[in-house]
């Protein structure tokens, strides 16, 4: 006898995969909306490095929710401003201010125009104004007052400008690098910072927290991450390229002879210098020769190995009170790890080809560059600035000096030094590290981070569901199978 058909039995299994594909459906959509990349918001942030050679504008990127990542910020657009450093208008403050416009301009044309009103704005100064503040407070104040006046009537969120410390320009340049080369989070392996400006030059690297007892002033800590760093830092004022040049000069003219002959530059170059082009900077702590005329006459003789005696004399090895110096008597903890060397460290030695070979060959390869003679070296770079193609075989020689005898790099240790420009498409300098310090972009404490990324979570909520319908389906079916069955049955 048929058993009496259960007529609910049916419409509940087709209700129920009915919702189960609509379930379905509903999931997978989900999960493709959600996955769908979103139109990233990005926010910007402006830096003005005005340095003692020249003003550089840059203008950094990064996505909006994602401020707190490491590696994220990247730089958008550089502006160099056409001119001196704003220290060189000190007679006439106004033209300081003035010089900016241009590349002010441009950043209001490269920041979207709906986020003008919320990009924060800062300007650093550093060695030349440093310099100038010793010489004359009153101007200096003036000078920073006429950027002010400028950089206060852009659209931006102006946040002031200020001459960073030499500690701020070598930690910051320190965070820089190791920021856009993803380090900070790893908590260790840093790479240290070598800069070289044309007025100041730093060096700064992570050691041993008992290693930089021995000098506070030389110490900067920060918390990054999660990770304690212990930083020695320092800023040699009047050792960086330009200032260092007018050093040599004024030691090789105290007899103040009507010519020098500076075996620093290639022979055959000559000009005419003024005495007091040397003296005035507040680095020469001699007076001009008293017997000296107006000027004198620069005259290259070409000879490296003189010339390193000429950039021996103006360091001091003498007067440690230390364990360890670098030179005149500043305490140095012993080097660690990898370097990076910017600025001028890579424009000197780029162009002198020594970025990739020994100690040694860089040695023998200087010797060749500044034993070259003048008209030669013009002929063979016809669209290299004079004044740098000059200079050249000076700043190569005291960067190899510099290095070896003052920090004390050696053969072994020399390979440990990448010379670079930019990292991931940033220049390696000081101004990333100070606006991701000013905006609290680095965090103190490593942000928690979700055990699956949103990809994997959507994911894997799509499978589970489906393998549980399948489930749900194989049971309806042998639900279904019985009740099929049981109506043969007699
Ligand atoms: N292509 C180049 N070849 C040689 N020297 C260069 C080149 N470009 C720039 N310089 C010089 O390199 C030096 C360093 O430049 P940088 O812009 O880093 O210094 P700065 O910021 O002006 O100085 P500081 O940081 O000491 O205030 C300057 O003396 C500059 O004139």
């Amino acid at each position: 006898k048929e058993k009496p058909k259960n007529p609910w039995h049916k419409a509940v299994v087709i209700f129920i995969a009915v919702l189960g594909i609509i379930a379905i459906v509903a999931l997978v959509t989900t999960a493709v909306l959600q996955n769908k990349p979103l139109q990233q918001k990005f926010k910007y942030g402006i830096v003005l490095d005005a340095g003692s050679s020249h003003t550089a504008v840059y203008i950094y990127e990064w996505p909006a929710e994602k401020e707190n990542d490491t590696g994220r910020v990247k730089q958008k657009h550089f502006c160099q401003v056409k001119g001196p450093g704003i220290s060189s208008y000190s007679l006439s403050p106004e033209q300081a201010g003035h010089s900016l416009r241009l590349c002010i301009q441009e950043a209001v044309l490269n920041v979207p125009r709906r986020r003008h009103h919320e990009t924060p704005l800062y300007l650093g100064a550093t060695a030349g104004m440093r310099l100038l503040r010793m010489e004359n407070q009153s101007l200096c104040d003036q000078v920073l007052g006429s950027v002010e006046k400028v950089l206060q009537s852009t659209p931006f969120d102006y946040q002031g400008a200020r001459i960073i410390s030499g500690q701020e320009e070598g930690a910051f340049g320190w965070v820089t690098v190791n920021y856009l080369s993803d380090r900070l989070k790893q908590g260790s392996g840093t790479t240290g910072a070598l800069d070289l400006g044309g007025a100041s030059t730093q060096i700064t690297f992570a050691t041993n927290q008992d290693e930089t007892g021995e000098s506070a002033e030389n110490t900067v800590t920060f918390r990054l991450y999660g990770n304690d760093y212990f930083l020695y830092t320092h800023s040699f004022l009047c050792y960086g390229k330009d200032q260092v040049l007018k050093l040599a000069l004024a030691q090789q003219t105290q007899a103040g002879a009507s010519t020098l002959l500076d075996p620093c530059f290639n022979q055959g170059y000559s000009t005419n210098l003024s005495y007091s082009s040397v003296y005035s900077s507040p680095c020469i702590t001699t007076q001009k020769p008293l017997a000296a005329g107006e000027g004198f006459t620069h005259r290259g003789t070409g000879n490296a190995l003189q010339c390193q005696e000429v950039v021996r004399r103006i360091f001091n090895f003498s007067g440690c009170t230390f364990s360890h110096c670098s030179f005149n008597g500043v305490y140095q903890p012993p080097l660690q790890g990898q370097f990076g060397a910017f600025s001028a460290y890579y424009f000197v030695m780029n162009f002198l080809n020594l970025t990739s070979d020994t100690l040694e060959n860089n040695m023998e390869k200087m010797a060749r560059y500044c034993s070259t003679p003048w008209t030669q070296i013009k002929q063979q770079f016809p669209n290299v600035k004079e004044k740098y193609l000059a200079e050249y075989c000076f700043s190569g020689t005291y960067i190899l000096f510099l290095l070896t005898h003052g920090y004390n790099f050696t053969s072994d240790t020399w390979s440990n030094i990448k010379f670079i420009k930019k990292i991931s498409g940033s220049d390696a300098g000081w101004t990333l590290g100070y606006m991701l310090n000013l905006t609290n972009m680095i965090p103190a404490e490593a942000p928690d981070t979700p055990p699956l990324p949103h990809a994997g979570y959507v994911t894997l909520l799509l499978f589970t569901s489906l393998l549980l319908f399948l489930i749900l389906l194989c049971s309806l079916r042998s639900l279904w199978v019985r009740c099929t069955s049981q109506r043969q049955i007699i």
